[in-house]
């Protein structure tokens, strides 16, 4: 990859966003942020207490996150958000130009479920994962990859797509 670039890996919860992005951070030697430690923690609480967080309650912290990609622009990142929404990575794009990259894990319902029900101790319950579906507006101008793949499958396969 020639540009140093602030890469966002995208797709609703359980998809492998911090798995994923984890090995990326690794392969590319750029810094890893799990875009959950962003949340105020009220949209923690929410979420945890079964209720799907809505545009204003992400408003603020995806303006956070386009801070933080702001800031790493010129040592490039690694960062894991949903960013479920068309509107949403328009937020978190700003000011980057073409120096922002989506990587799209893209499952299905089924698959997804059964990853999150083999997780432990995480926050966000299964239960919400309906909802995840539901507000996914798939990108189209993301490095898309299937997730019905081992983790390092799924790494090479986004290097590859990134040269
Ligand atoms: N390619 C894969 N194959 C099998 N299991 C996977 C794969 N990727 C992730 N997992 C497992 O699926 C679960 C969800 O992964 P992870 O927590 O990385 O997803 P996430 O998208 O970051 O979730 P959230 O958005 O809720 O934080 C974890 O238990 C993880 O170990
Ligand atoms: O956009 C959202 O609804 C939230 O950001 C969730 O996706 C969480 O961030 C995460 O995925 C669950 O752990």
């Amino acid at each position: 990859m020639t540009k140093t670039k602030v890469l966002v890996v995208m797709g609703v919860s359980g998809t492998g966003k911090t798995t994923v992005g984890k090995l990326l951070s690794e392969q590319l030697g750029y810094p890893f942020f799990d875009g959950d430690d962003f949340h105020p923690e009220e949209n923690i609480n929410k979420m945890a207490s079964g209720k799907p967080l809505n545009d204003d309650d992400r408003k603020g912290w995806l303006l956070k996150l386009n801070q933080l990609a702001l800031q790493q622009h010129n040592v490039g990142a690694v960062i894991t958000c949903s960013a479920l929404k068309k509107a949403y990575r328009s937020l978190l794009r700003a000011g980057m130009g073409s120096d922002m990259q989506f990587i799209y894990l893209n499952g299905s319902f089924d698959l997804v479920k059964s990853r999150l029900e083999n997780r432990k101790d995480h926050f966000m319950p299964i239960a919400l994962l309906k909802t995840q579906f539901e507000a996914l507006e798939p990108p189209s101008k993301a490095i898309a990859v299937s997730i019905a793949q081992q983790p390092d499958q799924i790494v090479q396969e986004v290097l590859k797509q990134l040269k």
